[in-house]
C-alpha cells in the first residue's frame, strides 16, 4: 500500500474537525468494514450492489471516513447528492430543530410552513419567470414519474419521448424512459407503454451539429410517434447515467421550439444536474431554455430524501385535486434540511465554486489527453464532469480500462464513480466544498492509476 500523498502543506480542518486529508491506516476495505459486509451479505439482497468495500462513519468537507478510520477523498457526492457538503452546518442546525418538533404529519393531512417555502424557493429559482407551481415528492423516479402524470393530464395525450443513453430512475414507467438495460431493466419487464425512444445528440461519437441532431431526433418524432399523440419529451440537459453526454449547442433550443409549437410538455430531468451542480444553479439556464416542467432531487436536500416537481401554473394545475400526492412527499425533516441547503448555494456561491471545481478536471484531464490517447473525450459543466476512456485505435469504449483505474482508486483511497452507456466513463461529482488539494490529489491518484493501467 503506498501512499503518494501530494499535500505538502498542514490539511485542512472542517467542521467538528474533520480532517480535510487522505489517509489510510489499513489497507482498504479495513477489519470493521471486512466485517460488515459479511453481515451485508448475510442480511441484504445482493440485488442491492456497493461501489466502495468500506462503510462510511462520518463525512464531511471533501471527505468520507470509513469505519476503520480511514479517511478517503470524495468524488462522488453520493452520486450527486451532497454538493453543499456531507451534514452541512445549516442543514444539521436545520434538522436538528425540526426533528425535535415534529418529524411527520403528512402534508395532505395537516401541512406544515416549510414544504409551503421549499415550492416558494423552488418556483422561485428555476428558469423562466412565469407564473409557476411545485410539487413535492421523495425520489428522482417518482418525480419524474409525477411529470409525466401532470404533462398527460395538462396534455390530455399519452406518448412520452425520452432519449437515448437516458436515465430517468427504477421504478416501473422511469425503467420504460431509461435506456441502458444492465442493469437498471433486464428481467424486469414488461414496462410502461406509450414510451418511445428518440436519438440523442452525442457530439463525441456522432459528430453533429445540435441543430443537425435536432433535426434527427424531430424527424423520428413526427414520423413515428406524431405530436398530436405526444404528451411530453423528457431529457437531462446533461444526460448523468448515460455518460455525461452533453448535448451539441442547439439541440436543447430547437427541441424546447419544437415542443412549443406542438403542445407538448417539454419536461427537464434535472435530478443529476440541478442545484449548482454544473455551474448554473440548473443546467437548462446555459443555453437559456425555460422547460415546461423541471425536475429535481439529489442536491436539493444536502442529503435528505426529497424531489419536486415545478412549473409552469397551467400545467401543474391540471389534475385534479387530489391527483398528487403521497405520504412522505416533502417531509417536513427534508424540508427544513432544503431550504437550509438552497441558503447555502446562494449564500456560500457554491455555483461559482462549481464552474472552479470543473475548470480544474477539464485543465488536468485535457492536459494528460495530451500524452494518453486512452482520454478519447473530457466533457461537461462545473463539477460535472466525464471521461471517456477508449481503444486509441479503434475509438471502441474501453470499460476494461475504465474500471481498473476505478478499483485502484478506490484501493488508494479516493471514492470515484463510472457510468456511461458502454461503462468507459470516470466521472466527477466532487462535494462543491471539497477543498482544492484534496481535488488536486483525488484527481493524482485516478491519474497514477491510469498510468498504471
Ligand atoms: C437524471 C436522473 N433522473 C432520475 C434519477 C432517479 O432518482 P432516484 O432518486 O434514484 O429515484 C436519477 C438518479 N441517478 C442515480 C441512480 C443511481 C442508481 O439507482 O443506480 C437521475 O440521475
Amino acid at each position: 500500500m503506498s501512499i503518494d500523498t501530494a499535500t505538502t502543506t498542514a490539511p485542512t480542518l472542517d467542521r467538528d474537525g474533520l480532517v480535510q486529508e487522505r489517509r489510510l491506516v489499513t489497507e482498504i476495505p479495513g477489519p470493521v468494514s471486512r466485517e460488515l459486509m459479511a453481515r451485508k451479505l448475510a442480511a441484504v439482497s445482493s440485488a442491492v450492489g456497493t461501489t466502495m468495500p468500506v462503510f462510511a462513519a462520518r463525512a464531511g468537507g471533501g471527505v468520507v471516513v470509513d469505519v476503520d478510520g480511514n479517511s478517503l477523498i470524495d468524488l462522488g457526492s453520493g452520486i450527486a447528492v451532497t454538493g453543499v457538503g456531507n451534514s452541512a452546518p445549516r442543514v444539521v442546525a436545520a434538522v436538528q430543530q425540526q426533528v425535535a418538533d415534529f418529524t411527520h404529519t403528512c402534508f395532505m393531512v395537516t401541512p406544515y410552513d416549510s414544504y409551503v417555502a421549499v415550492a416558494e424557493a423552488l418556483n422561485r429559482l428555476t428558469p423562466g419567470d412565469h407564473d409557476k407551481r411545485s410539487a413535492l415528492f421523495n425520489s428522482g423516479a417518482e418525480a419524474v414519474e409525477n411529470a409525466v402524470k401532470i404533462a398527460r393530464s395538462y396534455t390530455k395525450k399519452q406518448a412520452v419521448v425520452a432519449f437515448d443513453h437516458a436515465y430517468h430512475g427504477r421504478t416501473n414507467l422511469t425503467m420504460a424512459l431509461t435506456a441502458k438495460s444492465m442493469p437498471y431493466k433486464s428481467g424486469f419487464g414488461p414496462f410502461a407503454s406509450e414510451i418511445y425512444r428518440a436519438p440523442m445528440s452525442y457530439p463525441f461519437r456522432d459528430g453533429l451539429s445540435g441543430p443537425e441532431a435536432a433535426k434527427r431526433a424531430i424527424s423520428l418524432i413526427e414520423k413515428q410517434i406524431g405530436a398530436d399523440n405526444l404528451a411530453a419529451i423528457i431529457i437531462e440537459p446533461i444526460q448523468g447515467e448515460g455518460g455525461f453526454v452533453v448535448p451539441a449547442e442547439g439541440f436543447l433550443p430547437a427541441l424546447v421550439e419544437w415542443a412549443s409549437e406542438n403542445g407538448v410538455v417539454f419536461i427537464a430531468d434535472e435530478v443529476q444536474t440541478g442545484f449548482a451542480r454544473t455551474g448554473d444553479m440548473f443546467a437548462s439556464e446555459h443555453e437559456g431554455i425555460v422547460p415546461d416542467l423541471v425536475v429535481t432531487a439529489k442536491g436539493i436536500a444536502g442529503g435528505l430524501p426529497l424531489s419536486a416537481v415545478t412549473g409552469r401554473a397551467e400545467i401543474m394545475d391540471a389534475p385534479h385535486a387530489g391527483g398528487l400526492g403521497g405520504t412522505y412527499g416533502g417531509n417536513p425533516l427534508a424540508c427544513v434540511a432544503a431550504l437550509a441547503a438552497i441558503e447555502t448555494y446562494e449564500a456560500d456561491d457554491l455555483v461559482s465554486r462549481a464552474r472552479a471545481i470543473g475548470e480544474t478536471i477539464v485543465s488536468r484531464f485535457r492536459d494528460a489527453a495530451a500524452s494518453d490517447a486512452r482520454i478519447g473525450d473530457v466533457r461537461g459543466r462545473g463539477a460535472m464532469i466525464a471521461v471517456e476512456f477508449v481503444d486509441p485505435e479503434t475509438n471502441e469504449p474501453d470499460a476494461a480500462l475504465t474500471g481498473r483505474i476505478a478499483k485502484a482508486a478506490h484501493a488508494e483511497g479516493v471514492i470515484v464513480l463510472t457510468c456511461g452507456t458502454y461503462g468507459n466513463i470516470i466521472r466527477f461529482l466532487p462535494p462543491l466544498t471539497i477543498p482544492d488539494a484534496l481535488l488536486d490529489e483525488g484527481i493524482d491518484v485516478v491519474l497514477q492509476a491510469l498510468a498504471a493501467s
